[in-house]
């Protein structure tokens, strides 16, 4: 399994999201010395399939970002059907209940000890406790957050999707243990776009974050492996 990050490059997660294969395995190349796993998702994977996720395997590990969501029969089947790619870090979202975590761990733990790190998504960045309220959930993120942490990590998830926002609550209820791999992450000064619950690096990491998720402020710029050396150089050791 992926160790934590134990230096600064290593806690940064590209999201390389684009359509293009070829300019996903670009970024693949240049971003792959200073990171420390690529995200590919549902852009790339809808578009391109799985040979893209091979291309991508050969130069660092990778986080298959699928957010799957199913009754937990077929949550499984896709889990024993991505294994052959040995993504180490694959997403479920935790609103899917803990039978849905507990056969997808069961389906990845067939990989023995290869098995991707299972993250389950709590509630999603770009909402805000307004918009969470119009899908029926009253209490804000924080508190939402933390239900579905208890549920996804008691189902057996090894880690968690979070904002920032919600890093140090979580690291206060539940302790050093879950892995936290932390989107919703925008240097000082750069544009939030459709991301509601964000914070900077730094204030990630300081509250306890253990990867940071970071997509356009990385792979909009001139020089993406350029933005991302800036960005991790400002993490401390
Ligand atoms: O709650 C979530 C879960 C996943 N994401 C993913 O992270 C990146 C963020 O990209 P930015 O360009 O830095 O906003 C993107 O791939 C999302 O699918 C998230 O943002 N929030």
């Amino acid at each position: 399994m992926l160790e934590r990050p134990s230096r600064p490059a290593a806690r940064l997660i590209p999201a390389i999201d684009t359509a293009d294969p070829a300019r996903a395995a670009a970024l693949a190349a240049a971003l792959a010395p200073d990171c420390g796993a690529l995200k590919l998702g549902l852009e790339l994977f809808c578009a391109a399939g799985p040979a893209a996720v091979r291309e991508a395997a050969g130069t660092a590990p990778v986080f298959l970002d699928l957010k799957l969501h199913d009754i937990p029969n077929t949550v499984a089947g896709a889990v024993r059907s991505l294994l052959p790619l040995r993504p180490a870090m694959l997403t479920l979202h935790a609103a899917g209940g803990p039978a849905m975590i507990a056969a997808a761990r069961e389906a990845a733990e067939t990989a023995g000890e290869a098995r991707p790190i299972l993250l389950a998504v709590t509630v999603l960045t770009s909402l805000d406790a307004g918009t969470l309220a119009e899908t029926g959930v009253s209490g804000g993120p924080v508190q939402q957050v933390l239900r579905l942490a208890r549920l996804a990590l008691g189902a057996g998830a090894d880690g968690l999707v979070c904002s920032p926002r919600e890093v140090a609550p979580i690291r206060d209820a539940f302790g050093a243990a879950p892995l936290l791999v932390v989107p919703g992450i925008r240097p000082a000064g750069s544009a939030a776009g459709d991301q509601a619950r964000v914070a900077t690096p730094e204030e990630a990491v300081a509250d306890g974050a253990d990867w940071l998720v970071i997509g356009r402020p990385i792979t909009g710029a001139a020089d993406p492996a350029a933005a991302a050396r800036a960005i991790a150089s400002g993490l401390p050791r």
